[in-house]
């Protein structure tokens, strides 16, 4: 008997996966194809997910067969007598053999395989919903029959094919699935845990290996003949997993199945209580609170009432269809405003009427048909103020250039730079408080010495003369909007530069950097290198050096305008000179051009460039500045202006320049007009006038000229207008230790008189002047309080008049008060003919205009006993000749 269910066994469990436990190598392929076998009785999706290493083992989905037959075995060996059902030749389906639920304690399995935990309490399920038998359900068995395909060994059995139609084979799994077809589980049925069962689980390669040898053959045969049929079936829309039936839906609630036929159709699951009907509530519970107001809320309960649950009403937003201004008048003629009438109605709008409560509507609204009005009149596109306003991608972009952020000394440029230290004997240093802010009062500032942790009291967070540490923290993370500015093509001059946000009046905007080199080493690389060049970015720098931003920043792009919104502005900076572009005295706004006054002075009339700039005021060509004459002021106003304009004074440079022509001494005394040089014929002057706020000291200015690169003669356009230029302002602090007579080799010469003062303002007025191994006479007439400096040539005479001489003098710029300036092209070309051959004309207008000079041919001063102190800063410099 047992063997003969065993055997049973064998040839139900032969099509089963869990079959490939034991595969011989002949038949891998098959158990392949076999594993992804879809459909059996037992569970169809659970073989079919045995093909996936990552599920649940097979072993899992043949255990319930097994117990199956192992409850079977154990009732044939118990020799029970075979229950109503048996002898009818039905069989307790899996679902039912699990457990019963008036045999607790008896052995059972899982149905569907899986080990069930033991529960204290045994619920009752209805387990042939729950278990693999439930896909099985009544709905399932109208609806899904027909799917469903029994697996009796190699022999697929049909389902359609009613009772009459019984396996051949006697599969046990056959019989079992259509018992339990045709017996449903009965109503109450618990869920036991397997290994509480008390048979033993056995593993089927154990099973397999008990067998033997025949047994085991006999097992693999009889999986190559199914694997054929598994091939065929293969081929089916159910393995294919197309679903040709209508999916089926269970209802669970709580946990628990809820079979719809079964169960009466439930009232609708209670809605979400809608504002309508809490509000009715709250009516209905209180009915006095809400009666006195709202007849709305009335009709809403009203409604409510009558018609059931409410549902909630949408609001229509009127201004979705009508517009934003729906229910105004328009004008009828929309191209004329609101004629009278209309304005009139408008005026009597109740919602525009003033009531006594209000506040005052300090905030006015736009005019309500201002949009109109833009519409037909149209107004530029402008950016609110510190918007970032870069030009969109794709814009030309000048042919690539080496780049360099920090300038560079190349050549002798440095060992020249080192041997002329005279910016220690300048050294500033600031005596700010914090309440100060290092302001238009700073020493440094006035000096234009950037502040630092070596000169200045206060840190960063309190002074404000820090404009190259605040670009360089700006521009060092990058962005456009940090570094604001951009490079782009302008129509007529080449590329320029604009801005693409705004920037504050005076603020620095961007550094000026390139190679620093000697006048030998330009002049060479004009001979050499830019020979052929157009464009030339050489700008007298400092020390007579010369800044090549060939290689530099993008500030060489930076174009010339005669009424320029920026300026090019000398710093020293931890000792060192560095060059910035800072905003002009207004504000700059985003998208506009940069530009300065180029202040250029080219060599010859081939160097004349026609000005572009198109300012009102435009020189028409890339020239010098003219001379700045403005008138005097009437003495009422210059009384009134007399707190003014001392306080004006330490206000630096570039407010001293403005007031250069109020000409007020630092106690605001109104001073003479200082005397200028003026330009006769081709010679340019340069004077220097300083002036100084305090103190009674007498200063002597002498020196000796010296040929500054950048001062070249105008020629061509500028020519018989060259003029006396005024140069730079600056204000230079001194000490008193420093400013006792002190020449420094830069030129400067500054006596102090009676008193010293720690610290004074000078005022500078730089004029050039032409000498031929110049002598300078400074002299200072009586009568002002400037010192003129003259250039007296004295050998003038051994000159040849037909070629031009120009001689370099020993001048040294200041560290304030040199201006920057663009060489022009041939510049450094003409510096070496002009050194030798001096024109006898140009040398005697340049004697002619010392003549004013007292002391002609020797540096002279003289002292205005009647002046208040003052330290005369004086700068000689040679301006070579033009021819
Ligand atoms: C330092 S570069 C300026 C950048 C130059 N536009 C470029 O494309 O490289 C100086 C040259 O620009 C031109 N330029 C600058 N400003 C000008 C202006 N206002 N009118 C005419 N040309 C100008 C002149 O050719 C001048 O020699």
């Amino acid at each position: 008997m047992t063997t003969d269910v065993l055997g049973d066994l064998l040839d139900a469990l032969a099509p089963e996966p869990s079959f490939s436990r034991a595969p011989t190598d002949s038949t891998t392929s098959n158990i392949d194809s076999f594993t992804s076998t879809p459909p059996t009785s037992a569970s169809p999706d659970s073989i079919w997910l045995a093909s996936d290493p990552d599920l649940p083992k097979q072993d899992d989905i043949a255990v319930p067969i097994l117990e199956a037959a192992a409850s079977l075995l154990v009732n044939s060996t118990k020799d029970e007598p075979p229950s109503d059902e048996a002898a009818s030749g039905q069989q307790t389906p899996v679902g039912q053999a699990i457990v019963v639920a008036d045999k607790p304690r008896s052995p059972e399995a899982s149905s569907n395989g899986r080990v069930r935990r033991a529960r204290a309490s045994l619920p009752v399920y209805n387990l042939s919903k729950l278990s693999s038998a439930s896909t099985q359900s009544k709905k399932r068995d109208a609806t899904g029959e027909k799917r469903r395909r029994t697996i009796s060994g190699d022999t697929l059995v049909d389902p359609e094919r009613d009772d009459a139609a019984e396996p051949t084979d006697g599969s046990d799994t056959a019989r079992l699935s259509k018992k339990t077809k045709h017996n449903p589980a009965p109503a109450e049925v618990t869920r036991r845990a397997t290994r509480l069962s008390g048979l033993p689980v056995e593993d089927l390669a154990k099973k397999l290996a008990a067998l033997g040898k025949r047994g085991r053959r006999n097992a693999e045969k009889k999986l190559t003949n199914v694997s054929r049929e598994l091939l065929r079936l293969r081929d089916t829309n159910e393995f294919a997993h197309i679903e040709t039936r209508p999916v089926l839906y269970t209802v669970w609630r709580n946990g628990k199945y809820v079979d719809s036929d079964e169960e009466p159709a439930e009232a609708d699951p209670p809605r979400k209580k809608t504002k309508l009907e809490d509000a009715a509530a709250c009516d209905a519970s209180a009915p006095a609170k809400a009666a006195p107001d709202s007849s709305k809320g009335g009709e809403i309960r009203a409604s409510t009432a009558t018609e059931g649950p409410a549902t909630k009403k949408r609001r229509v937003k009127k201004w979705l269809d009508k517009g934003l201004y729906s229910g105004q008048e328009a004008p009828s003629d929309i191209s004329k405003a609101l004629n009278a009438q209309e304005k009139k109605k408008l005026a009597s709008l109740p919602a525009l009427q003033p009531k006594p409560r209000d506040k005052p509507n300090t905030v006015l609204p736009l005019p309500i048909f201002n949009g109109t009005r833009l519409l037909l009149a149209g107004r530029d596109f402008k950016l609110p103020f510190d918007v970032c306003n870069p030009l969109p991608p794709g814009q030309p972009k000048p042919a690539s250039w080496r780049t360099m952020t920090k300038n560079r000394f190349v050549g002798d440029a440095s060992a020249y730079w080192k041997k002329t230290p005279h910016f220690e004997d300048f050294a500033s240093k600031c005596v700010c408080k914090p309440v100060d802010g290092c302001g238009e009062d700073c020493q440094n500032r006035i000096m234009l010495y950037e502040c630092d942790l070596t000169n200045c009291a206060l840190g960063p967070e309190f002074c404000q003369n820090r404009a190259f540490q605040t670009l360089q923290e700006r521009t060092k993370k990058g962005g456009r909007y940090r570094v604001g500015v951009e490079v782009y093509k302008t129509g007529d001059r080449g590329y320029g530069v604009r801005s693409n946000r705004c920037f504050e009046p005076n603020q620095i905007i961007m550094e000026y950097t390139g190679e620093i080199i000697t006048e030998e080493e330009c002049e060479r690389r004009m001979n050499e290198v830019y020979k052929d060049n157009e464009c030339y970015y050489l700008m007298s720098f400092d020390q007579n050096m010369i800044i090549d931003a060939t290689t530099g920043s993008i500030a060489r792009f930076v174009n010339h305008s005669c009424s320029p919104n920026c300026r090019m502005i000398k710093w020293i900076v931890a000792g060192q000179p560095r060059m910035a572009l800072f905003a002009g005295d207004r504000p700059i706004m985003s998208g506009e051009e940069l530009t300065y006054d180029y202040n250029f002075d080219p060599f010859s009339a081939k160097n004349v460039q026609k000005c572009l700039c198109g300012a009102p005021n435009c020189r028409g060509v890339l020239g010098p500045k003219p001379k700045e004459v403005k008138p005097p002021k009437p003495k009422e106003e210059a009384g009134k202006k007399k707190g003014s304009v001392k306080g004006s004074v330490k206000a630096g440079k570039r407010k001293l320049k403005e007031l250069l022509s109020n000409d007020r001494d630092g106690d605001g005394r109104a001073t003479k007009k200082r005397k200028i040089a003026t330009a006769t014929g081709v010679v340019t002057t340069k004077t220097i006038t300083t002036k100084t706020a305090k103190g009674k000291s007498t200063v002597v200015a002498k020196g000796r000229g010296k040929v500054v690169a950048a001062k070249m003669a105008t020629k061509g356009a500028a020519k018989g207008a060259a003029t006396a230029i005024k140069r730079s302002v600056s204000k230079v602090s001194v000490k008193a230790k420093t400013a006792l007579s002190k020449k420094t080799a830069s030129g400067y010469v500054v006596k102090r008189g009676t008193k010293t003062t720690s610290t004074t303002k000078t005022q500078t007025k730089l004029s050039w002047s032409s000498s031929n191994k110049a002598k300078i006479s400074v002299a200072s007439s009586p009568a002002s309080a400037s010192s003129t400096i003259v250039a007296a040539p004295a050998k003038s005479s051994k000159a040849s008049p037909s070629k031009k001489t120009t001689e370099r003098g020993s001048a040294k710029s200041t560290p304030a008060s040199k201006a920057a300036r663009p060489l022009s092209a041939t510049a450094t070309k003409e510096v070496s003919a002009r050194k030798r051959t001096p024109s006898r004309k140009l040398l005697e207008s340049a004697t002619s205009s010392a003549a004013p000079s007292p002391a002609s041919g020797k540096s002279k001063a003289a002292v205005d006993p009647s002046r208040p102190s003052k330290i005369r800063l004086v700068r000689e410099s040679v301006y070579d000749f033009p021819s």
